[in-house]
């Protein structure tokens, strides 16, 4: 069943599937660039979905939107995130709801849904927002600037990040844009076990990390070692708050606490929050880096950002800018949508399916098979963006001055449907925050001309990051 003749690769776009071996062969070949070369099958399959397998394992990817439609939403119950990505992650993530499907994932869905559309929750980012950058991003630049050094910005955007999703989740500030001495072990813990973490998914067979988990060897001994790291943070950190359940805390765990002390145990706590660390850890810094990464060549969207920056806040004013400013920056959602558009920060998306189906796009799936959804390969697809889709043009989402929303299935950048992003707003929020405030005052002169390489994890990082001389204007 896993096998695609020549004839049937020409009618589909598909690669040639061999027996057994299916194409891992042209697979590897493409490995360091795998998003682009899986692209071209998307945009060269008459229906925008390609089988791909090896080792009877078939997979189908796809950039219909009709198709992400379906499986995101109309039946999202046939399409869970599976065992597979389950127990590769299980012992950082546990059953929290990054991780689970069914009723596991429906609770915690419902009381976190709750938490994140309160005002409370969003007045508190805005406040650990505004310190972290007034009191440390901007500081820890002007100061790179007039050493007239360079800086990795993407690294400096993972430690900011790193602080503002610990304060939301936890409470806990772990200071590692602090320019004093800061205890980063934590934050090193948890990056060197997510990063294990997403190793296991690259092994040939999940047999394989077994095995070496099993015997405490090699990449899983270390894995071992950071976890109880991370751990004996996490729960020491819920013990913390449950004792100070008096004290009205804005953090996410203070909020579950406050629930329902009694019912969540410590290990169920841990679980929900180091999902929402994870989930929110990576994906604005990488974000972030490439937007500055396509600013660098388009000088005219940074005038334009200036200019209408300068429209809503005084230049030259290091207040902190409120949720209304950030909302009417309109130029700036757009700008930052056209980047994730084409550097989506998470660019590829796997489901597993539950029982066969057929999907709109004509193809069929069956029981136990993976689906992909291709980001990266939609934000570039001709037929859905236009003969410019591979230029960045901001313009391309207004209209009259306004915000032009697209179809969710048609940039599924923050997922769609009922496992849509919880935090995207926020993440919005965030980057705008930071992107407002910098380009006014700094020009980041990018090292070097050659586009970056990505890295292969669960974002789009860049391999070796993204360093930059910051100027000021
Ligand atoms: C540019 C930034 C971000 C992007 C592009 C992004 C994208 C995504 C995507 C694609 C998923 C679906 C993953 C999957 O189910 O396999 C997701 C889920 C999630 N995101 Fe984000 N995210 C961003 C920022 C954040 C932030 C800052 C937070 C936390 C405050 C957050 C919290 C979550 C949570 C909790 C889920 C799981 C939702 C569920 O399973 O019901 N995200 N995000």
């Amino acid at each position: 069943r896993t096998i695609q003749s020549r004839a049937d690769s020409q009618r589909t776009g598909g690669p040639v599937l061999y027996p057994v071996v299916g194409n891992v062969f042209d697979f590897l070949r493409n490995s360091h660039r795998f998003l682009e070369w899986s692209t071209e099958y998307v945009i060269n399959s008459p229906s925008n979905t390609f089988t791909t397998g090896r080792f009877g394992s078939t997979f189908k990817i796809t950039g219909n939107p009709a198709t992400v439609e379906h499986i995101l939403k109309t039946n999202f119950e046939n399409y869970p995130k599976g065992e597979h990505l389950r127990q590769s992650l299980t012992d950082l993530l546990g059953d929290g709801i990054f991780n689970v499907d069914g009723e596991l994932w429906k609770i915690q869905r419902r009381l976190a849904s709750f938490e994140f559309t309160t005002r409370s929750l969003r007045e508190f980012l805005m406040d650990s927002l505004a310190d972290e950058v007034h009191s440390r991003l901007l500081p820890t630049l002007a100061s790179v600037s007039r050493d007239g050094k360079e800086i990795d910005l993407q690294d400096l955007f993972m430690r900011f990040n790193f602080d503002n999703i610990c304060k939301l989740s936890f409470g806990v500030d772990p200071a590692c844009l602090d320019p004093s001495f800061p205890d980063v072990k934590f934050a090193q813990a948890f990056d060197k076990a997510t990063t294990l973490s997403t190793l296991r998914f690259q092994k040939i067979h999940p047999l394989v990390w077994k095995l070496m988990r099993a015997l405490n060897v090699g990449p899983e001994r270390e894995l071992k070692e950071v976890l109880d790291v991370v751990n004996e943070f996490a729960v020491s950190v819920v013990q913390k708050r449950r004792e100070e359940k008096g004290r009205v805390n804005q953090d996410l765990l203070s909020r579950f606490i406050g629930l329902d002390s009694t019912s969540f145990s410590d290990e169920f706590l841990r679980d929900i929050i180091i999902s929402f660390v994870l989930a929110g850890k990576d994906t604005t810094a990488v974000s972030l880096s490439w937007f500055f990464w396509l600013l660098s060549n388009h000088p005219g969207v940074q005038q334009e950002i200036i200019r209408k920056v300068g429209s809503i806040v005084a230049k030259g004013s290091n207040r902190p800018f409120t949720y209304k400013e950030l909302r009417d920056m309109v130029y700036l959602q757009a700008a930052l949508c056209e980047s994730m558009r084409l550097y989506p920060p998470v660019p590829i998306d796997t489901k597993v399916v539950k029982n066969s189906d057929v999907l709109p796009d004509g193809n069929c799936v069956e029981k136990g098979m993976k689906v992909s959804y291709h980001v990266y390969a939609i934000g570039r697809m001709e037929s859905l963006w236009g003969k410019d889709c591979l230029e960045f043009k901001p313009e391309r989402w207004i209209h009259d001055g306004q915000f032009v929303e697209v179809s969710p299935f048609k940039f599924p950048v923050f997922q769609a449907g009922p496992r849509v992003c919880l935090g995207k707003e926020m993440a919005m929020l965030q980057m705008k925050y930071v992107v407002a405030a910098l380009v006014p005052k700094f020009e980041l002169v990018v090292v070097g001309k050659e586009e970056p390489c990505y890295g292969i994890n669960m974002t789009l990082i860049m391999k070796d990051g993204l360093p930059v001389v910051p100027k000021l204007r």
